[in-house]
């Protein structure tokens, strides 16, 4: 059974068809890009996934259950979980807090047991910090637990971004454009992460890049998306040698 199975999803803002008839199947732990031009629709197709928007017609699925028309928190819980464009970390809490905001999902207390400080609190609370620096030490940011995320340096937030999306203990991980603003150096070592993640954490991701590089370096296979529509998909070397995707996409 596939992990992801979305099947000729679309959706139109008044008159623009921004993504149409887009069908996609992703296996149990492969490591999927989702490419095109600017505008192309991309990151409306996840927000289609993670009930952000709601699709129009078609259907999606994961691990055999049916998410179509499920809420943001049903399909978190569901297992899917994602970063975005611009990192979005609560810039003012600690490196520690943002990744338990993250297990929140997982190991609730009541707002009774949270105010009185009731046993169940401290021991949950307990878990969590157990759990969550686990996450941290995997990302090389344990010993940054108390900084104020927004001092982290750039591509440390965007591995906690990573962090706290794997905290609500996804079976699906979608991620926007990760290496956006990052150097050559701190990309290089973004596609050991994720390679990491999907390996450690027996993860199946989902990204959408720009950078070519990280593409034919991590994915196995692409999907081509132009003007809403799929242009290609199929096995990364193939599709990027595609001369419709040359043109399309690298503008050559
Ligand atoms: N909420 C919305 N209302 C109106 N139009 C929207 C909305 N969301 C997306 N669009 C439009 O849908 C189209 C696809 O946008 P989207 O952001 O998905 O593209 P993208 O492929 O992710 O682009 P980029 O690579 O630049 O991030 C664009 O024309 C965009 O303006």
């Amino acid at each position: 059974m596939a992990m992801l199975e979305v099947k000729n999803i679309g959706i139109s803002f008044g008159g623009l068809k921004a993504v149409d008839n887009f069908s996609l199947t992703i296996e149990k732990g492969q490591l999927y890009g989702l490419i095109g031009p600017n505008g192309a629709g991309k990151t409306t197709i996840f927000n289609l996934l993670t009930g952000v928007y709601k699709a129009d017609h078609g259907a999606i699925s994961l691990d055999g259950k049916e998410l179509t028309g499920k809420s943001t928190i049903e399909i978190n819980q569901a297992g899917i979980a994602r970063t975005f464009q611009n990192i979005r970390l609560f810039k003012d809490l600690s490196v520690l807090d943002n990744v338990k905001v993250g297990l929140h999902n997982h190991h609730p207390y009541s707002t009774i047991e949270g105010i009185f400080r009731l046993p169940r609190y401290y021991k949950v609370e307990k878990e969590m910090n157990a759990r969550a620096m686990e996450l941290l030490k995997v990302f090389d940011l344990d010993k940054e637990c108390d900084y104020k995320a927004s001092n982290l340096p750039y591509g440390k937030q965007r591995k906690l971004e990573i962090a706290r999306a794997l905290a609500t203990d996804p079976k699906l991980l979608l991620l926007d454009e990760p290496a956006a603003g990052m150097n050559p150096n701190e990309t290089a070592e973004l596609m050991d992460t994720i390679r990491f993640v999907r390996d450690h954490f027996d993860m199946t991701v989902l990204l959408i890049e720009h950078d070519m590089k990280l593409v034919s370096g991590i994915c196995e296979k692409v999907t081509v998306l132009n003007f809403g529509q799929v242009l290609t998909q199929g096995e990364t070397s193939e599709v990027l040698n595609d001369k419709r995707v040359i043109t399309a996409y690298l503008g050559e």
